[in-house]
């Protein structure tokens, strides 16, 4: 996929939009011969505010950093021009702590144009008027996938009837939409290990690190005072510029404007290489945990009831990542490491087009003659799955046969335990 506009919008690891990796055909999906029966979806929620933490260091660090550029003699340069000094001079944070972690504007934007899309890609499924045999919803205990779930319905029924949809209460620790939440062992031995700290510190020392923050120190004049911007420092102006520009599609963030391609690439990197070990191909435990909702995926496009046609879980940015590991997809020969930030330029393990916000991945059953298939989508995309590598279309079958351990072995309790 191919991202146009300014080449920042390429690297903005998991605060992408989702405008810059969408499929935004309207065109209806149909493969000769064969009729959808059912989909089954998982949706990251659309583009959010940051954390509390994000937000605090925003308000805190970013105007003295601010006012020292607009202090600064020695800009403009020929990077930082007078366009992006005037909006360094309009800058100021938005954002307080009540604001944390919502559904912004273009997020709900983000679920209304998905639901619209997916209507018109799978008319057959996607009927415009609600019912819920035909519909099942369900969203996590947070406010952002809750609104988005209610913009993704009011994209297919409308304002008014979307009021009608019913949803069942969210729970704390879904275990399918949020299988890792209860996983104990996960969080010992992945998330809360040390090891993954260790790397993201390793990468900070890294040779291409390093030129970044010498190159962003000089080319903002930093380097002649005492305190230089440090990692931290060069990180939050990052995710600054990926959240702005997330939320503003007309206006340029002037925090994007002290780097060029090079450096967000470097800091893209950072990114990916956290989510790679933490939710990716890093551990084996971390996606073969997501046997609940592969089952769940399966038994629902399997069974013979004719209804529901229809299922869609919005969640999180983990359950995204840990699926699309446990199908295999985006997998390179190699890991990422500290280490191999050049090697591994061409990756295939990109946060900025898998796990944008508004990330989604569906399972189309079509009935094929007597055959039933399965179609993937991912980013409203085909993609193959390895069961099938040489056809859109995967029997279902082969599927079952290749993810089979997935499918007989999904012991969650003695996966999990310590
Ligand atoms: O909730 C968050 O802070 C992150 C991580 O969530 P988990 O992976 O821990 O569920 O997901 P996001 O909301 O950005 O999709």
């Amino acid at each position: 996929c191919s991202i146009t506009g300014y080449p920042f919008e390429n690297h903005l690891s998991s605060e992408t939009p989702y405008r810059l990796v969408s499929n935004k055909s309207f065109y209806r999906i149909q493969y000769d011969g064969c009729t959808p029966k059912k989909i089954w979806m998982v949706i990251r929620h659309g583009t959010r505010n940051p954390s509390i933490s994000k937000i605090e260091q925003i308000n805190n660090r970013l105007p003295d950093i601010r006012d020292f550029i607009l202090e600064n003699d020695n800009l403009p340069n020929g990077f930082i021009k007078n366009r992006d000094l005037d909006l360094f001079q309009k800058w100021e944070p938005t954002l307080n702590a009540e604001s944390k972690k919502k559904l912004t504007r273009e997020g709900r934007e983000e679920m209304l144009l998905l639901a619209e899309r997916m209507q018109s890609k799978f008319p057959e499924l996607f009927d415009n008027i609600y019912s819920n045999t035909s519909f099942k919803f369900k969203y996590t205990h947070t406010q952002r996938t809750k609104k988005s779930a209610l913009y993704f319905v009011t994209g297919l029924f409308g304002k008014n009837n979307a009021k009608s949809v019913w949803f069942p209460e969210p729970l704390k620790n879904d275990p399918i939409l949020r299988f890792y939440k209860s996983c104990t062992k996960w969080y010992k031995e992945v998330k809360d290990d040390p090891k993954l700290k260790r790397i993201n510190k390793a990468f900070e020392q890294s040779a291409e690190m390093l030129k970044t923050l010498k190159v962003i120190n000089e080319r903002l004049n930093f380097s002649r005072v005492s305190s230089n911007l440090s990692a931290d420092d060069v990180f939050l102006m990052y995710k600054t510029c990926a959240y702005e520009t997330a939320w503003n599609k007309q206006s340029k963030s002037p925090w994007c404007s002290p780097f060029t391609e090079e450096e967000l690439k470097v800091l893209e990197y950072a990114e990916d290489l956290e989510l790679y070990w933490q939710d990716g191909y890093g551990h084996e435990l971390t996606y073969k945990q997501a046997c609940p909702a592969f089952s769940d995926m399966i038994n629902m496009l399997i069974s013979n009831e004719t209804y529901p046609k229809v299922t869609a879980y919005f969640t999180h940015s983990g359950t995204i990542l840990k699926m699309l590991a446990h199908l295999g997809l985006y997998k390179d020969s190699e890991n990422l490491t500290a280490t191999n930030y050049g090697k591994m330029a061409n990756r295939k393990w990109r946060t900025s087009f898998i796990d944008s916000f508004g990330s989604n991945l569906a399972f189309i059953s079509f009935k094929c003659n007597k055959n039933n298939k399965i179609l993937t989508l991912h980013q409203e995309k085909v993609v193959r799955l390895p069961s099938c590598p040489n056809s859109d279309l995967c029997d279902i079958k082969e599927v079952i046969s290749y993810y089979s351990e997935s499918i007989e072995h999904c012991d969650l309790t003695s996966m999990c335990a310590i």
